[in-house]
This record gives C-alpha cells, sequence and structure tokens, in this order.
C-alpha cells in the first residue's frame, strides 16, 4: 500500500496545486437563490449546504488538491447536518478531491480508536485525512496513526494552530527552556520517522499556522519529514509571501488552506445565480493557487 504522503504528492505535482478550499457551510453568506433569510428548518440547511459545497466544488475542482469540510458547521444541524457532511464527502471524492476532514479529534486511548475508524476507515463519514488534537498525549493520538497506516490514509497533528491566543498554551516554556509546541513536533517526528514514503515524508502531518511563519521555520527544523497543513491563509491575515518557510526546496512539504478567502469570495448581493457564484468561487481559488505557486515555486 502506498504511503499517503506519496499519493498526495503526486496529486499536487498532478494538479500543480497545494491550495486545500475549506468547506465551512455557513448559513450567513449564502445568496437568497439558495436559502431564505429568516428561519430555517434543519433539512432545509442541510439541503442548502449540499448545493451550495456542490457548487464549490465544481468550481474548485482544477484548482486544489483536496477539500477540508469543518465539521462544526455541520454538527450546527444535527443528523440533518451530518448527511449534507456525508454526502458532500462523498461528492467531492466522486471529483478525485482528496478529503481532509478537520474533526480536531483526540480522547483516551480507546475512544481515539473509534474516532480513528470513524474518519478514516471506510464508513460515510471517513475521508482521506484527519486532523487531530494531539494534547491529550500519544495514547491520544497514536490510534489515528494506526488507523491511517493500515488504511493508506493520512493524518495532520496541531502543533502550532493559527489562533492569535495560540501562544497561551502552544508557546509555554517547559522546565528545560524549550517550547511546548517544540516538544510537541519532536516527539511527532520520532513516529513520523518510521513512516516515510518514497518521497521522505511522512503521512502524519502537521497543522501549523500561516500566521506564524517564524515558529513555522523552527517546527520545520524538528519535523523535518513531514507535511503541514497551513490554515489562516485569507481571511485571518496569513498572505502568499508570509508562506515560504513552510516549504522545501522543491516547493513541497506543505497544503495552504483556505475557507472564508475562497468560498464567500465577493458580497452575497452580486451573487443572483449559481452561475454567477461559481464564478466568484472559480476565481478565488484560480487566483490563490497561482499567487501560492509564485511563492513555493520561486527559488
Ligand atoms: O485544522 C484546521 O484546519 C485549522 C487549524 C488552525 O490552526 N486554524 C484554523 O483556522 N483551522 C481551520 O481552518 C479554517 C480557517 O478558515 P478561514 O479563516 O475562513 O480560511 C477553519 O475551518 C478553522 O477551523
Amino acid at each position: 500500500m502506498k504511503n499517503f504522503a506519496d499519493v498526495l504528492i503526486e496529486e499536487i505535482i498532478h494538479k500543480n496545486s497545494v491550495l486545500v478550499a475549506g468547506l465551512d457551510p455557513d448559513l450567513q453568506y449564502f445568496p437568497d437563490f439558495l436559502i431564505d433569510s429568516g428561519e430555517v428548518s434543519n433539512q432545509k440547511a442541510s439541503e442548502a449546504i449540499y448545493h451550495y459545497n456542490r457548487i464549490v466544488i465544481d468550481a474548485v475542482a482544477e484548482h486544489v488538491v483536496a477539500v477540508k469540510p469543518q465539521l462544526a458547521y455541520y454538527e450546527v444541524y444535527g443528523s440533518e447536518g451530518i448527511r449534507a457532511l456525508e454526502k458532500t464527502i462523498a461528492y467531492a471524492k466522486s471529483k478525485n478531491l482528496i478529503v481532509i476532514n478537520d474533526a480536531k479529534r483526540g480522547d483516551i486511548g480507546s475512544t481515539s480508536s473509534a474516532y480513528a475508524k470513524a474518519f478514516l476507515g471506510n464508513g460515510s463519514l471517513a475521508g482521506d485525512m484527519v486532523t487531530v488534537n494531539p494534547f491529550l498525549g500519544s495514547d491520544g493520538y497514536l490510534p489515528f496513526i494506526e488507523e491511517a497506516g493500515r488504511n493508506g490514509k493520512g493524518l495532520f497533528l496541531l502543533v502550532k494552530t493559527s489562533n492569535p491566543s495560540s501562544h497561551e498554551v502552544q508557546d509555554v516554556k517547559l522546565e528545560n527552556g524549550e517550547l511546548l509546541y517544540i516538544k510537541m513536533a519532536d516527539d511527532i517526528n520520532k513516529i513520523a520517522q518510521q513512516t516515510l514514503g518514497e518521497n521522505n515524508y511522512s503521512f502524519i502531518g502537521a497543522v501549523v499556522g500561516a500566521t506564524y511563519p517564524m515558529e513555522a521555520e523552527k517546527v520545520r527544523k524538528s519535523l523535518p519529514s513531514s507535511i503541514f497543513l497551513v490554515p489562516g491563509f485569507g481571511a485571518q491575515g496569513g498572505t502568499a509571501n508570509d508562506l515560504k518557510p513552510f516549504f522545501d526546496a522543491k516547493g513541497l512539504g506543505a497544503l495552504v488552506s483556505s475557507s472564508r478567502g475562497i468560498i464567500y469570495n465577493g458580497s452575497k448581493e452580486e451573487k443572483k445565480t449559481e452561475a454567477v457564484l461559481y464564478e466568484f468561487i472559480a476565481k478565488a481559488a484560480r487566483e490563490s493557487n497561482d499567487k501560492i505557486n509564485e511563492v513555493r515555486l520561486s527559488h
């Protein structure tokens, strides 16, 4: 079975893209032709979400390597929301897109095994990769690594997240003077080095926010063989110019994710038809990909 890092790298080269479109459906941004304003039932919300996601997936498919549904936006609508997620995952797979479930799970070992089966097994919620919170310790994240290894899939462990207060926990100085996120990176690297594919990358990746390029340089030293998932580009202020430290000399080693910057490009009022909405999203994905490629492939 192929190491998922190699699958990912082949797709990046094939598509000439490291861009990931985040599927974070938020009804307040949906144009009027998709949903009535006012009180909306879970069923109507679910239908609108799946409709919106199909438009997004069609519009971004040639410009992105993966899509990343953020689970909270679906869970809001209970079982109907989960149904929209299942259908979205199936639709993205039918368009040959890699699916990264942004679930940020992690628990005691036995529960993590169940989460790992849900997101990296063969069920209707399973994608190709999942985001995992490693701050419960290794018994919390090893089950995800085992399940991913068994099924030829991958994962991203949170190391240095993009949010403004991530320093409150992740930058805590340990007794030996080391920062917590660097210790986490060092611990993950010990396992990553045992799971390398042909391109010398592991299927065990790490989340490092676009808003922290200096920290990314340090994480890279500790985690030379992990592919980074880089959120925070666009709406959170990360720019293409910040991205260079995330990539290796070949322009590989990182995926850049953007949700609002792609799927809600332009004002809601301008989007009167499906065709116009499609064009706004396709344009944002194309332009983001071009900007990122310019930086990652420059020498
Ligand atoms: O794991 C993630 O994807 C993630 C990690 C992180 O450090 N920061 C972060 O913003 N994210 C997710 O990435 C997406 C960012 O959305 P935008 O800011 O709209 O591009 C959201 O779905 C977040 O949940």
